[in-house]
């Protein structure tokens, strides 16, 4: 089996109204993507996690997916005269099938965190049968190790975590945090997030990888303090949980931050210096951690 993928230039004024009309006239999927994506004329847009940027590239690639056969020609002529734009240049080029799920897998490879941290997919043997090793699938939450402040973050708790140490991961995604704090040595581990996926994802996690740990809505969260507070969230947030992420760690406790992009780290670290001694942040691709220990 086979498909035709048609792709179109077009501009951010019309990619919406174009790939809605494709899709109307029979296409399997539309997305539309940068057309200058992967060259240096990319145009960076960001969302924040959970929703998805209404902003659309000044210079767009409608792209539809229809079914083999399809008069693409004929399709791509109604929908731009639908959206009452001069024909655009358009390329058709057919989609063979193929084993799909292994397609997805092979983007994922092991993750080394450190000489004893590796993330590894369920589907590969771990390269270090030897090290702590997290199975840890993409899934619908944030967080496989293979993003920057994700890897901060467990970089810092594998250099902090000694034994038996209280563990709060606010924003827990995935859960990836807490199940590798576990699994480094930690005591009591709690993971919270807004987003109920993301609870769902962590209890299965942490199962895969035979840890207990809890994992919460913010309602739920119980009012104690933490020897540990990792947040990897974003800089908005991180600027207004403070208050309670501070007053969540314990006096001489610790606390890792990340989420924050290089260039706002100095208010990140204005804010928490209220209530932390703040080490020198480390920075990993364009990504920052703020750490430190609570003063007070
Ligand atoms: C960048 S992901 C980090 C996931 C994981 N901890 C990691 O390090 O890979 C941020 C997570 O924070 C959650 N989040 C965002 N704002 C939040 C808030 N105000 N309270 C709790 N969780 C929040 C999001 O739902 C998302 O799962």
């Amino acid at each position: 089996m086979s498909w035709l993928s048609v792709t179109i230039a077009t501009d951010a004024q019309h990619a919406d109204a174009l790939s809605d009309a494709l899709f109307d006239l029979g296409a399997l999927s539309t997305s539309i993507e940068d057309a200058h994506a992967g060259t240096d004329s990319e145009q960076p847009i960001f969302g924040e996690p959970g929703e998805p940027s209404d902003t659309v590239w000044e210079a767009s690639h409608v792209i539809a997916l229809f079914d083999e056969g399809t008069d693409v020609a004929s399709l791509v002529a109604q929908a731009v005269a639908q959206c009452g734009i001069a024909p655009p240049a358009f390329q058709t080029v057919t989609v063979e099938e193929q084993d799909w799920v292994r397609a997805t897998q092979a983007q994922f490879d092991p993750i080394r965190i450190s000489d004893r941290l590796w993330i590894t997919p369920t589907w590969h043997q771990p390269p270090n049968p030897d090290a702590i090793n997290l199975q840890l699938d993409p899934g619908l939450a944030f967080g496989t190790g293979s993003h920057p402040t994700t890897r901060l973050c467990l970089q810092w708790l594998d250099r902090h975590l000694a034994h038996g140490e209280t563990v709060l991961d606010y924003g827990c995604g995935s859960g990836i945090l807490a199940i590798a704090a576990k699994k480094l040595g930690a005591g009591d581990c709690l993971g919270v997030d807004i987003d109920p996926q993301a609870i769902v994802a962590s209890n299965q996690n942490a199962e895969q990888n035979q840890v207990v740990a809890q994992f919460c809505l913010p309602d739920a969260m119980p009012k104690q303090t933490y020897d540990i507070v990792v947040a990897n969230i974003l800089t908005n947030p991180l600027r207004m949980l403070a208050p309670l992420l501070a007053g969540s760690c314990r006096a001489g406790g610790r606390i890792a931050l990340s989420g924050i992009l290089e260039n706002q780290a100095q208010e990140i670290i204005d804010i928490y210096s209220a209530w932390f001694d703040l080490d020198e942040p480390v920075f990993d691709d364009g990504w920052t951690c703020v750490s430190g220990t609570k003063t007070h």
